[in-house]
């Protein structure tokens, strides 16, 4: 049964990978593959990206740290992660499920000339909101994109 967390209480989702339904390939990159999958306990569909450190000399410290991060940061306009764990020679980093897709995929399906200044005003000025935020915390993003190409 799902566990409903009091207000500004994170809910603590499972580290173990038999509570995760793994569904379709939504990202393929050189060495992590994301799904979108179902929290089993929480019945919640999220993301699961699976980094495999055996791939592409992987750098074991960097990832982690990256994950932990993810986990740690809180702010609207930037997608946290809801745990991370390793599975032998795995890491899975669980996410909210972002069902609109990327900034890119928004753009090439439904505005192929390019968003209007007005829009593209809008999203900068989020995406800044958070990048101000990343940085006040001591972070630098270092791969700020509007999506995958390819
Ligand atoms: N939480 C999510 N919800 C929905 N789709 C996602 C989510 N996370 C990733 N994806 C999809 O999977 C693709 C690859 O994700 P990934 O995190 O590997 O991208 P990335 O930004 O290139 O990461 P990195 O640069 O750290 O390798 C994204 O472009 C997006 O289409």
């Amino acid at each position: 049964m799902a566990t409903k967390a009091k207000a500004g209480e994170r809910r603590k989702y499972p580290i173990r990978k038999e509570d995760y339904e793994l569904f379709e390939v939504i990202g393929d990159g050189a060495s992590a593959v994301v799904h979108r999958a179902r929290c089993i306990p929480f019945d919640e569909i999220v993301a699961v990206k699976i980094l495999d450190f055996e791939k592409n000399n992987a750098d074991l410290a960097k990832i982690s740290r990256e994950a932990q991060t993810m986990v740690l940061i809180d702010h609207p306009n930037v997608l946290n992660a809801h745990c991370s764990f390793v599975i032998d020679h795995d890491l899975w980093v669980v996410m909210p499920y972002m069902a609109g897709g990327s900034c890119l995929h928004i753009m090439k399906s439904v505005y192929p000339k390019g968003f209007e200044e007005n829009v593209i005003a809008t999203v900068l000025k989020e995406v800044l909101k958070g990048l101000e935020y990343l940085h006040r915390e001591g972070h630098i993003h270092r791969d700020v994109k509007a999506g995958n190409i390819g």
